[in-house]
């Protein structure tokens, strides 16, 4: 028998001679398609019949559109495994990769993307916070801060931080506003162990939103958690509040948190992610106070590496044991 295939949908940018060793134990293969229907046709014509592993970037959405039913079920039945480089993966369907006979694993990338989203966080609440990007923009146009100069903003020293979704970010996040005075509570599912919670106070959502100056969210996108964060919510919310976002865009309604920003309700925000990215809400763009950035939470050097080399660790676990070596937590005891 001829060695595994493995598809390469998306591109390696840093991890190549990783990626490259990977051919002592597979060959590795490209989709000949750059849009969803012909790669949806070339999976059916059989050119992909011997794939055993899928490794997807984000961007290789592009390609093949969100790992949907549909796209799914077109997948040839060799694929078993998908290794999705990141740590969120709502583009796609677990629940439809577990239903399919024979079922394929998934795999994401926890903890290399820890640092580098906790530190964009830490500086969207201190942006946010402080005001900065009024006086931002009036610098670049020569008016120094602005006529008038932006109200007085606020010290993160002794404010409340309170985490949504206390996992590997959130948790890195802590750490790191420990630093800046903040006291941290958190909601999950259930409380951590005291060691992971690293003295942070679990409490219930109703106590998270009622509690906090500054609300993170921190915890991934999927049917229980769509708009978690919507106008009931923003209305048990100290007035003033301040919210930041690097987890996914449609984890808060966005036309709820413009409208919660008008009123003052919120004071400002800080946005990694948005509900239909490349775009941003009309009113969060209109808006000067607030702190917006493209979805840069991984967007560096070592970070964008150190999620190549786990990502090609999954595919060669895949090939050379069978196992995924973090596979997402909802496949935990599959069969198949
Ligand atoms: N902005 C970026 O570039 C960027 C980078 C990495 C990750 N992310 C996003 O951040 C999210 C979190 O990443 P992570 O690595 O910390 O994930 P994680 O799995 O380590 O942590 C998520 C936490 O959320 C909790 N959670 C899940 N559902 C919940 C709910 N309904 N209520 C309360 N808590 C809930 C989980 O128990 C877990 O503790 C990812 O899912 C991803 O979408 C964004």
């Amino acid at each position: 028998m001829g060695k595994p295939q493995v598809l390469l949908l998306g591109k390696i940018d840093h991890a190549h001679s990783t990626w490259n060793a990977l051919s002592e134990v597979a060959d590795l293969i490209e989709p000949k398609s750059t849009n969803r229907a012909d790669f949806i046709k070339e999976c059916q014509s059989g050119a992909l019949d011997n794939v055993l592993v899928a490794y997807r970037t984000f961007g290789s959405v592009e390609i093949t559109g969100v790992w949907d039913e549909e796209l799914i079920s077109a997948l040839p039945k060799s694929l078993r495994f998908c290794t999705h480089n990141g740590a969120g993966y709502d583009q796609v369907d677990v629940h439809a990769c577990s239903a399919r006979k024979p079922p394929i694993r998934v795999s994401n990338v926890p903890t290399a993307v820890d640092d580098a989203t906790a530190d964009t966080a830490v500086f969207l609440i201190i942006g946010a916070l402080r005001g900065f990007n009024t006086s931002m923009l009036a610098a670049r146009e020569g008016k120094w801060r602005g006529a008038p100069a932006p109200p007085l903003g606020h010290d993160p020293e002794g404010k409340v931080l309170g985490v949504l979704g206390m996992g590997g970010i959130g948790r890195n996040m802590k750490k790191k506003t420990d630093a800046l005075g903040m006291k941290c509570i958190y909601h999950n599912r259930r409380p951590l162990s005291d060691e992971l919670s690293g003295g942070a106070k679990y409490v219930s959502f109703d106590e998270l939103l009622a509690q906090s100056d500054v609300l993170s969210l921190n915890l991934p996108l999927n049917k229980n958690t769509h708009h978690i964060i919507s106008t009931a919510e923003f209305a048990k919310m100290k007035k003033g509040v301040v919210i930041v976002n690097t987890a996914r865009g449609a984890v808060m309604d966005e036309d709820a948190l413009v409208k919660a920003l008008e009123s003052g309700q919120v004071f400002s925000c800080g946005l990694d992610v948005y509900e239909e990215e490349p775009k941003i809400h009309p009113g969060l763009v209109a808006n000067p106070h607030v702190m917006l950035l493209p979805h840069m939470g991984t967007w560096t050097v070592e970070t964008q590496t150190a999620m190549e080399e786990w990502c090609i660790g999954n595919v060669r676990a895949a090939v050379e044991t069978g196992e995924l070596k973090s596979p997402v937590p909802e496949q935990e005891g599959l069969e198949g």
